[in-house]
Formats: structure tokens, sequence, C-alpha cells
């Protein structure tokens, strides 16, 4: 069994058509999924807001790559292109694969640019942390730590304070 938290986000579009269809595309491998989140943009911020939010998944069959793959297929169906002229621009759907856990519960970690693990950035973003907070209360993340500190450590602090839940955007895993 290898199990993974995936952090999934949209601001183009149907943002929570998008979001709704990346779970639904994930099918029996999802476990829980957490609230949605609206939050301004990081990183480059002359686009729309973001709806976030964290998947937890588990496959027996699934290797740390087939996660990759699978964010990889969402991304494609929801029409997602890419600029490379805009590192972090908008997008469709962005699916990271944040973190995979061996079939011993052990944390899979990876400095492969192609699927770093845990995600190289996901320690500074409370975009993924909150959510993630939301479905694992008691999660670590390695290398980093326990999720509540690193949410309540700077800077990602003031992120924090902008992150508006959405509980009026409900996603469903069997919708
Ligand atoms: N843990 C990971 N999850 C997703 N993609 C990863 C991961 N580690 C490395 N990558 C690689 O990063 C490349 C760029 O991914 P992507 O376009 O989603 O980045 P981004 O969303 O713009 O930025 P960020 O990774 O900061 O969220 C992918 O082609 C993928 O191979
Ligand atoms: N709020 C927010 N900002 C972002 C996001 C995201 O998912 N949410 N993803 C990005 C590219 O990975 C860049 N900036």
């Amino acid at each position: 069994m290898t199990r993974a938290v995936l952090s999934i986000g949209s601001n183009l579009g149907d943002r929570l058509g998008h979001l709704r269809a990346a779970v639904t595309g994930l099918g029996d491998a999802v476990l829980v999924v957490s609230g949605v989140y609206e939050t301004p943009p990081l990183g480059d911020a002359e686009q729309p807001a973001y709806l976030n939010a964290a998947v937890m998944v588990a496959d027996p069959a699934a290797a740390p790559g087939d996660w990759l793959a699978r964010a990889h297929a969402a991304e494609r169906s929801a029409g997602r292109v890419r600029d490379p002229a805009r590192r972090f621009g908008p997008r469709t759907l962005d699916v990271d694969v944040v973190a995979v856990w061996d079939d011993t519960g052990r944390p899979v970690l990876s400095d492969d640019p192609e699927l770093t693990l845990p995600h190289p950035r996901a320690h500074q973003r409370a975009f993924v942390l909150r959510p993630w907070i939301d479905i694992d209360p008691h999660g670590r993340l390695a290398g980093h730590g326990w999720l509540t500190d690193l949410l309540n450590a700077e800077p990602v602090a003031g992120d924090a304070l902008e992150l508006n839940p959405r509980p009026d955007l409900a996603l469903e895993s069997d919708s």
C-alpha cells in the first residue's frame, strides 16, 4: 500500500469543477478530501485567486511515480496549458504530489527533479498545509516536522491569514 497526499489547485475557468473532476478521476484511491480554500496567488500576483484543497489517496499497487503520472493525467484532462514564460502562472488545474509513504508507513524521500519528495515547497505553503491539516491533524512533513508547527511558523503565518475557507464549495469524491 502506498499512501500519498496530493495538493490540488485551480485559478482558471470552472475552478471548482476542475477540482471535483480531479478527485473523481482518482477514483477508489481517494481516502479523504479536505475543505476548499480560496487563496491569493503566490509567486505571480497578476492572476486570479486560487481554489486549493488536499486529497489523501492510497493504492496497494501504486509506486510513487504512479502518483505523479495520475497528477499529470488529471492536469491534461483539465486542458492545462503550460506557459514556459510564467513559472507560477495561472492554470486550470495543478496537482502536486506533496508526500508519499511506503507500505511500511515510512515517508518516501527523493531528490529526483522529476519527482522530488516531499514536495520541496510544501513546507512554505499555507495553501498546502492548511487543507492537509484538515484531513491529517497530527501529520508530519518528512524533514520539516509537524504540520501545525509549520503552519504557525514564519513566513507561512502571513499567508495563512489570507486563506478563506469556502464551506459552500464542497468536494465530493463520489460526485
Ligand atoms: N512532488 C512533485 N509533485 C509534482 N511535480 C513535481 C514534484 N517533484 C518534481 N516535480 C516536477 O515539477 C515539474 C513542474 O511541475 P508543475 O508545473 O506542477 O510546477 P508548478 O506547479 O508550476 O510549481 P510548484 O511545483 O512550485 O507547485 C513537473 O514536470 C514534475 O515532473
Ligand atoms: N494561492 C496559490 N498560489 C499559487 C498556487 C496555488 O495552488 N495556490 N500554485 C502555484 C504554482 O504551483 C503558484 N501560486
